[in-house]
C-alpha cells in the first residue's frame, strides 16, 4: 500500500496545468496535450484541476478549458480576471470553481493578490454573477486583514492566501515572517467563516510549512509540478507533491 493511499485526505491538491500549455505554445504543437496533463493528474491523485486563462492567453486558451470542463472527474477551478469577457466565459462554461485574481499584461506571473477593498463593487457583482450560474467562488488575495475582511463581505466562501512573497522571501528571516503572515491570514479567514486555500511559487521544499497549517484546505500548485516533471515523470511529480504535503499535515516523515 503506498504512503498515499495509507494516509487519509487531509489536505488537497489543486494541479495548475498552465504551463504544460506553455510549453506546448513553445512550438505551436498540440503536445504537451493539456487535456491530457489533466486526465493522467486527477489518477495520479490530483483533487483538482486549476487553470488560468489569462487575457492574453499565453499559455491556456480557451479552447483546452472546453476540451477538459466535460473530461474532469474531480472539479475544475478556472482562474480568472474580474473582467466582463472573462466572467461571461466562466458562466457559459460553469466549471466547479472560479478564483477570481489580479492581471496586469506586462507582468511575467501574479504579482500579488486582487485588491478586493479598492474594487468592492466589481468584485462583488462578478461574486453575485458567477454564484448565480452555480459556481463556488474564492478570490486570490494577499494574507491581510482588509482584504479577507472585505472578500467575506464580498460574498465569497473561499479565499486563496498568495503564497508568493513566502515562496520568494530572499533570507531565513523573511521567509519566516511571510509564513507568520500567513498563518495570520488563514486563522482570519476561518474566523470570517471562510474556506481558505493557498498557492503561488509553492515548490518541494517551501510547501511544507503552509501544508502544516491545519486549517489550509487546499494548495494550488503549478510551475514547480511541470519543472519537476521534466525529470520525474508528470504523474510521479504529482504523487510526490501530494505526499510531501500530507507528510506534512500530519507531522509523519515522508518515506
Ligand atoms: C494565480 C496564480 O498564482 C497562478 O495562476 C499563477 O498565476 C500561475 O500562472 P502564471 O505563471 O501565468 O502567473
Ligand atoms: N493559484 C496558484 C496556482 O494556481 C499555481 O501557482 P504556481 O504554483 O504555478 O506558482
Amino acid at each position: 500500500m503506498s504512503f498515499l493511499q495509507a494516509n487519509p485526505q487531509v489536505i488537497e491538491l489543486g494541479v495548475n496545468i498552465d504551463h504544460v500549455a506553455t510549453l506546448r505554445n513553445a512550438r505551436g504543437t498540440t503536445y504537451p496535450d493539456p487535456v491530457q496533463a489533466a486526465l493522467l493528474a486527477e489518477e495520479a491523485g490530483a483533487d483538482a484541476i486549476t487553470l488560468h486563462l489569462r487575457e492574453d492567453r499565453r499559455h491556456i486558451r480557451d479552447a483546452d478549458v472546453e476540451a477538459i470542463r466535460p473530461r474532469l472527474t474531480t472539479r475544475m477551478n478556472l482562474e480568472s480576471a474580474v473582467t466582463p469577457e472573462m466572467l461571461d466565459f466562466a458562466c457559459r462554461i460553469r466549471p466547479q470553481d472560479v478564483c477570481l485574481v489580479p492581471e496586469r499584461r506586462e507582468e511575467v506571473t501574479t504579482e500579488g493578490g486582487l485588491d478586493v477593498r479598492r474594487y468592492f463593487p466589481a468584485v462583488q457583482a462578478a461574486v453575485r454573477q458567477l454564484r448565480d450560474a452555480g459556481i463556488q467562488v474564492s478570490l486570490f488575495i494577499d494574507p491581510d486583514d482588509e482584504q479577507i475582511a472585505a472578500a467575506a463581505e464580498a460574498g465569497a466562501p473561499v479565499i486563496e492566501l498568495h503564497t508568493g512573497r513566502y515562496a520568494d522571501a530572499e533570507d531565513a528571516a523573511r521567509q519566516a515572517a511571510e509564513l507568520e503572515r500567513i498563518r495570520a491570514g488563514v486563522i482570519a479567514g476561518v474566523r470570517h467563516g471562510l474556506k481558505v486555500n493557498a498557492g503561488h511559487g509553492l515548490h518541494y521544499t517551501n510547501v511544507q510549512a503552509i501544508a502544516a497549517i491545519p486549517e489550509i484546505a487546499e494548495l494550488n500548485i503549478g510551475h514547480a509540478i511541470v519543472a519537476q516533471a521534466v525529470f520525474s515523470g508528470w504523474q510521479k511529480a504529482i504523487r510526490d507533491m501530494k505526499g510531501i504535503m500530507i507528510a506534512a499535515r500530519l507531522g509523519k516523515a515522508r518515506p
